[in-house]
């Protein structure tokens, strides 16, 4: 009997629920699928299938600027929406964030706009531009020399670029970190911790119940990770506080800035557990985004021989072989190869392409749609980076598109924008226009012979065919070993005047 009883309330319960969201919610006339009207089985599939990226993208050319993607969340793609959405901290960040929060609440997963805009004063002089100056040389040494060296030793050989700019970047991060070059490229020891963080992150939102055996197993190797990076950030940190208190000229990296932080507003420093967390969150955020933004670069130049040739003939006209381009020269001398990343940047955003907030008190009206307080209203950085209002013939690689045009530039989602636009952005373009104009110009590339995506491999629109992607924290080629190899020689230079 009582069995009856219950299985006809959770019956009543789950049918009063349909009604609900398919006849009485206020997002019941909003387009999108029904199935995620009802339920979070589609949302929590295409999280779980790494296609965040690729649905945001098909949803918006099937569903327009908005459309629902859970029972109580949206996702919108109108550039004027979106720019309201990140303007301000009216719209919070949704708790999806606090899953970021491993070591301890950071400016990213952080609810509070308090502890947001604080974060942001303390590492303000990091990201400027003279203090940047000072990291360049070892965003170069850990950076591009590495490669060069590498790719040195294997010409005429196939090298996985995902894979080595990956690697380069976790040394350049974790350098500028841990003030010591762990040279990730032969020591595994940081990439086995970034993974592992992202892991526990990545788990955190699909298993909330983590902490509880035996869930908990599942994040042992992250809760291993976090004791480990804890103790060393510790060590480093004391070292280097010795090392200040005898003097003799700071260093300029995040490790340095980070001790050095303070609130112009409320004199307030970071303990030494925030900054073991934030340096951690640099470490999980910088790498992955600016390595994926060179691969996608490399990847598209690829697929794109006119592009390539335009890029290549452009620094190699420019610079000599023995020269090492600074980010200032690249910005100055090289503008093709500059809009080649920022196209690349827009193709394939390599961040997170949802970026969930929550809709305020008195709710809030989108495409005429009203979403009440509450609602979960997420920015399709995948879909801005289509838009039909912005970018004409969007599928197409066309670098072209930036070339004098600041506008297009400040359109660029990548980054996000207002309140909440990348604090790291500048340090990201150092790496960017320090390792591309400088591997264009001394080496050539030619896909292997059995590559699957070619130039000459094209879709119905006469475009070549991407490679595959897929979405986990950030957006990455699918099968990196298989898709992003590359042959690697000595530049031929054709004759140009430096
Ligand atoms: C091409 C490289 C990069 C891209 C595309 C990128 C993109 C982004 C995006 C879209 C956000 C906003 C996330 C959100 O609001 O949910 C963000 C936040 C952030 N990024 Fe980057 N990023 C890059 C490199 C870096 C680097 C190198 C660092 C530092 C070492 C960095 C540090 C951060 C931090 C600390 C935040 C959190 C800011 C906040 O939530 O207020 N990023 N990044």
């Amino acid at each position: 009997m009582l069995v009856y009883y219950l299985s006809s309330a959770v019956a009543a319960y789950a049918a009063s629920q349909v009604i609900y969201r398919l006849f009485i919610s206020p997002l019941r006339k909003i387009p999108g699928p029904w199935l995620a009207r009802l339920s979070y089985l589609s949302y929590y599939y295409t999280m779980g299938t790494g296609s965040t990226s690729a649905k945001g993208r098909s949803d918006y050319h099937q569903y327009g600027d908005i459309y629902v993607m859970a029972p109580d969340m949206v996702s919108v793609s109108h550039p004027d929406d979106c720019k309201r959405i990140m303007s301000s901290y009216e719209f919070r960040k949704s708790d999806f964030y606090q899953s970021m929060a491993i070591i301890d609440d950071t400016i990213l997963s952080t609810l509070s706009p308090e502890l947001n805009r604080m974060r942001r004063r303390q590492f303000g002089p990091m990201f400027t531009p003279s203090y940047l100056a000072g990291m360049e040389k070892i965003i170069m040494e850990c950076g591009i020399r590495v490669l060069k060296q590498r790719w040195s030793q294997r010409l005429g050989q196939q090298v996985n670029y995902a894979e080595d700019f990956s690697l380069c970047m976790v040394d350049v991060i974790s350098t500028l970190c841990y003030g010591e070059k762990p040279d990730a490229l032969n020591n595994q020891r940081f990439l086995s911790w970034l993974h592992a963080l992202t892991n526990y992150a990545v788990l955190n939102v699909a298993v909330p119940c983590n902490a509880y055996f035996p869930f908990s197993l599942l994040t042992r190797h992250g809760r291993a990770a976090k004791a480990d990076i804890s103790e060393f950030v510790e060590a480093v940190a004391d070292c280097r506080r010795q090392q200040n208190l005898e003097g003799g000229e700071k260093p300029k990296d995040i490790l340095q800035a980070l001790l050095d932080a303070e609130d112009p507003m409320s004199k307030s420093r970071m303990t030494p557990l925030q900054i073991t967390a934030e340096s951690a969150t640099m470490l999980m955020v910088g790498t992955d985004t600016t390595s994926l933004a060179m691969t996608w670069t490399l990847n598209y130049l690829l697929l794109y021989p006119d592009c390539y040739q335009r890029a290549v003939a452009e620094v190699r006209s420019k610079f000599a072989p023995d020269h090492l381009i600074t980010s200032a020269e690249c910005r100055a001398e090289l503008p093709y190869i500059e809009a080649c990343i920022f196209e690349s940047m827009r193709i394939r955003a390599p961040s997170s392409t949802q970026l969930p907030r929550v809709v305020p008190k008195g709710g809030a009206t989108f495409q005429g749609y009203f979403l009440p307080e509450g609602t979960t209203v997420s920015v399709n950085v995948a879909a801005l980076g289509c838009h039909a209002s912005l970018w004409p013939d969007p599928e197409r690689y066309d670098p072209e598109r930036f070339l004098n045009n600041s506008a297009a530039k400040n359109n660029l989602a990548a980054f996000n924008t207002g309140q909440f636009k990348c604090p790291g952005r500048n340090l990201a373009w150092i790496s960017l226009l320090t390792t591309i104009p400088n591997l264009l110009k001394d080496f050539d590339f030619a896909l292997p012979a059995d590559a699957l995506h070619r130039p000459e491999i094209v879709d119905k629109s006469g475009l070549p065919v991407p490679i595959p992607l897929t979405t986990i924290l950030s957006v990455g080629p699918k099968y990196p070993e298989r898709d992003c190899n590359v042959i690697v020689n000595t530049a031929t230079r054709p004759a140009t005047v430096f």
